[in-house]
This record gives C-alpha cells, sequence and structure tokens, in this order.
C-alpha cells in the first residue's frame, strides 16, 4: 500500500488522456448562389478512421446496390477477424522466504533487460534500481541502464518520490521506454530510475523494484501523473484483467487479458470496487473463525499483492487470537504472536452475497518463528489500526483466486 498525503489545494480537473479530434470527414460546404449568405466548414481528417481498402469498396458495392463478389466478402471476413485479435499473456511470480513478497521477471529498454520486480496491487508508480542509484544504496538488486537501451527517453524535469505502509521509501527521475511483462508489451511505459532507495529496499537483495498495478490516480510522478502498465495494456488484452493466483512458499501466476479456469475451484463471486483512494477497495460482508459460524460485518479493505500480511479490524484480530491458548500481543513486537504449534484456527471472509467464503488455512497464520528455538511465531493476522481500512494482503490472496476486473472496476475471488 502506498502513503498518500494530500496537499489541501485547489485541484485542476485536469485529464491525463488524449482525446481522439471530434471531427469526422464530412463535407458540409454548401454554397448558395445569389444574394444568400454564403458558409463554408473547413474539412478536417479524423484521425482515428481506419484506412481499409475492401471496406472502402465494399462500401461503393453497397452504395449501388450491387452485390459483393466472394473474394471481397472473404476480404471483409478476414479483416473482422484480423481486427478482433487481441491478446493475453502470463507471468510466473515467485516468492521471497516466509513470502514477504513475489518478485516477477519484466523485460525494460531495447535490448530488454530483465529485472524482477514486486508487481504491488497497492500502488502504481512502476519505479526501478538504476544506474542512477548510488552505488552505495545498492546491494546485489539488478539495475535498468537507460543509456544500455536504444528506446529510452529521458523525461526532463520528471521527478517522483514514494512510501509505502512498511515506512519504505524511494525516489528519482523518469524515462519512457519499452517494458514487457508475461509476453506483452508497452512501447512507451513510463519506467521511474531510483536515485535514492530506503534502507529497507537497499536490503531487499532480489527486489528490483516494484511494478504498481493500482490506479493511475496514486501515481507519484510530478508534474503530471503517469499511466500504470496495465492501464497502458488494457485495451489491447481479450478481456481488460488481470488476475492474481499467490502460492504459500511456491511460484504463482499473474494471467493477463482472460481467466484460466484451471486454476480455481467453484465460482468467481464479483464485488464492486471503490476506486476513488486509487487502491482496489471492496467490502467483505463478515467473516468466521476456525468452524464457527459467519460474523455478519462489513470489512472495507484492499486487494494488495505488496502487503504481506491480513490486517483486520482490531476487534477481529482480537477475537481471532482469543481462541489461542498462548497467543498473546507481544509490545516488543508491536504485533500478535502465537506458538507455533498446534495449527491456528483457519479464518474464512466472506465475498458477495452469494455465500462465497474464501478460507485461509491456519498455517498461512504461522507467518514466521520469532525465535531461534521456534516455539513462538509471529501472527499472520494483524491489526489495522491507524491505517483506515484493513489491507488483504498475500496471507490472504495466497488463499484465492483473484480477478482484477478494470474494465468493470470489481474484484473477483474464488477458492483454488
Ligand atoms: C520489504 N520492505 C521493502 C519493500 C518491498 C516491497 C515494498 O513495498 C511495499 C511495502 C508495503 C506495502 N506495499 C508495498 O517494500
Amino acid at each position: 500500500m502506498v502513503r498518500v498525503t494530500f496537499t489541501i489545494a485547489l485541484v485542476l480537473g485536469y485529464m491525463t488522456g488524449t482525446f481522439p479530434l471530434e471531427t469526422s470527414l464530412r463535407s458540409d460546404d454548401t454554397h448558395h448562389t445569389g444574394g444568400g449568405k454564403t458558409f463554408s466548414v473547413r474539412q478536417v481528417s479524423n484521425p482515428d478512421f481506419i484506412r481499409s481498402g475492401p471496406y472502402q469498396l465494399a462500401k461503393a458495392y453497397k452504395k449501388f446496390g450491387v452485390p459483393l463478389p466472394e473474394d471481397l466478402k472473404n476480404a471483409l471476413g478476414r479483416l473482422r477477424l484480423e481486427k478482433r485479435k487481441r491478446s493475453t499473456g502470463n507471468e510466473v511470480t515467485k516468492p521471497e522466504s516466509y513470502d514477504v513478497e513475489y518478485l516477477t521477471p519484466v523485460s525494460i529498454g531495447t535490448p530488454g533487460q530483465v529485472l524482477h520486480l514486486d508487481i504491488d496491487t497497492g500502488s502504481s508508480d512502476l519505479w526501478v534500481f538504476s544506474s542512477e542509484t548510488p552505488s552505495n544504496l545498492v546491494n546485489g538488486q539488478s539495475l535498468y541502464e537507460p543509456a544500455k537501451s536504444s528506446t529510452a527517453q529521458k523525461l526532463e524535469g520528471y521527478t517522483w518520490k514514494i512510501s509505502y505502509g512498511d515506512g519504505s521509501s524511494s525516489s528519482g527521475v523518469v524515462y519512457r521506454d519499452s517494458v514487457t511483462l508475461g509476453g506483452l508489451t508497452v512501447s512507451s511505459q513510463a519506467v521511474e530510475a531510483a536515485t535514492q532507495v530506503s534502507e529497507e529496499f537497499t536490503s531487499d537483495s532480489n527486489n528490483d523494484g516494484l511494478l504498481g498495478l493500482g490506479f493511475g490516480s496514486l501515481n507519484t510522478v510530478q508534474p503530471k501523473g503517469q499511466k500504470t502498465w496495465f492501464e497502458n495494456i488494457m485495451q489491447e488484452l481479450d478481456s481488460p484483467i488481470f488476475t492474481a493466483d499467490l502460492k504459500a512458499g511456491e511460484p504463482g501466476t499473474y494471467n493477463f487479458g482472460y481467466i484460466d479456469k484451471n486454476a480455481h475451484i467453484g465460482n468467481i463471486s464479483y464485488v464492486s470496487v471503490n476506486d476513488s483512494n486509487g487502491y482496489w477497495t471492496w467490502t467483505s460482508p463478515g467473516y468466521a473463525i476456525g468452524t464457527g459460524a459467519l460474523v455478519s460485518t462489513q470489512i472495507m479493505g484492499i486487494a494488495d499483492t505488496g502487503t504481506t500480511l491480513l490486517l483486520l479490524p482490531s476487534t477481529i484480530v482480537v477475537m481471532y487470537y482469543a481462541q489461542i491458548p498462548g497467543a498473546l500481543y507481544d509490545a516488543t513486537q508491536g504485533a500478535y504472536t502465537l506458538p507455533c504449534s498446534p495449527t491456528p484456527p483457519d479464518f474464512s471472509f466472506a465475498v458477495g452475497d452469494d455465500g462465497q467464503v474464501i478460507t485461509i488455512p491456519g498455517e498461512y497464520i504461522l507467518y514466521a518463528a520469532i525465535t531461534s528455538i521456534g516455539t513462538m511465531c509471529f501472527g499472520g493476522i494483524q491489526a489495522d489500526s491507524g491505517i483506515g481500512f484493513s489491507i488483504f494482503g498475500d496471507v490472504a490472496l495466497k488463499a484465492a483466486f483473484v480477478v482484477f476486473d478494470g474494465g468493470k472496476k470489481r474484484l473477483g475471488w474464488a477458492s483454488k
């Protein structure tokens, strides 16, 4: 989750998109003879008009009521198929130890420079360790070197600066370059090169940066916010979605543009997303602890692949750990801890109004042993106090198959 600070200011309602000219080929430059007024309208071309010979020829046949010859009909059919051809992609994502984050190979520039990025649906900057990151802040990470990319373009005067829910942060300058993920290429993606990273990133040696899949409104680039990779590729996809299939202690998968029916069990329940704060924000109607009955209560939270744990309202967290002998809030850790055995109760959360429930196995809540003798463990469920919403991080996401639907602004949840 990216930490957003608002400055109270007159927000100019500027749009970052480019609008196709609202014009079309027209010729209404009618001239009147005699004393009447004359007027003419300048013809402007419609840049969105797609030139197509067979289509124009077919229009001519239709205009004069002549049936289309067979080969022209076939040509039109091929064109229609060609236009329909869209694309899909998929990529493997690998967990770091304790599933603290999942890293995905991303190719940047020409020729491609492969970096392993943390795909984060809780933020919207694509930033990387780079040749511009001071070497004393680099500790084994792969670097993006724009000078070695024939397609890199520096956005002069553009900067970025971001801080995350765990207190880590980074900042730097901005390039445009080609970015390929899962076989899908955005030719002009804003790539944010770090000139500063906090200690948490320096010590995170295998993590070469983040690829944000939140909504573009969260992007921190100044003076003009940039679109995420997904926002840039979305229209090319068969459908404007991506799915997250994270796994406990083993590689998972991100798919783009399609739903892999073999990746989930039972139906996918969809819930609406409120993107007004830039996150994939949704509301769960309730939870259950172990084999207990569902407790109906609204849990508003974000689906966040970049947060490791499941952060919930403290009332629910207290209820959960109260079921576990020996569990306690450890003030030195600033967190709930519990005995590493026996396996604690499962935790379930409801999705939608069709009875769908996602059950997190108890072992996912034994997040990591605190002491080397391994008797007490760090809890995978912690309180969301002070954040303002809950965070369905990796502990929850790795129990589900999740559809992030950018077209309909909704989330789909299924068991797997
Ligand atoms: C592990 N700390 C460094 C680090 C890796 C990824 C991130 O980014 C985060 C952290 C928390 C929430 N969302 C994204 O920070």
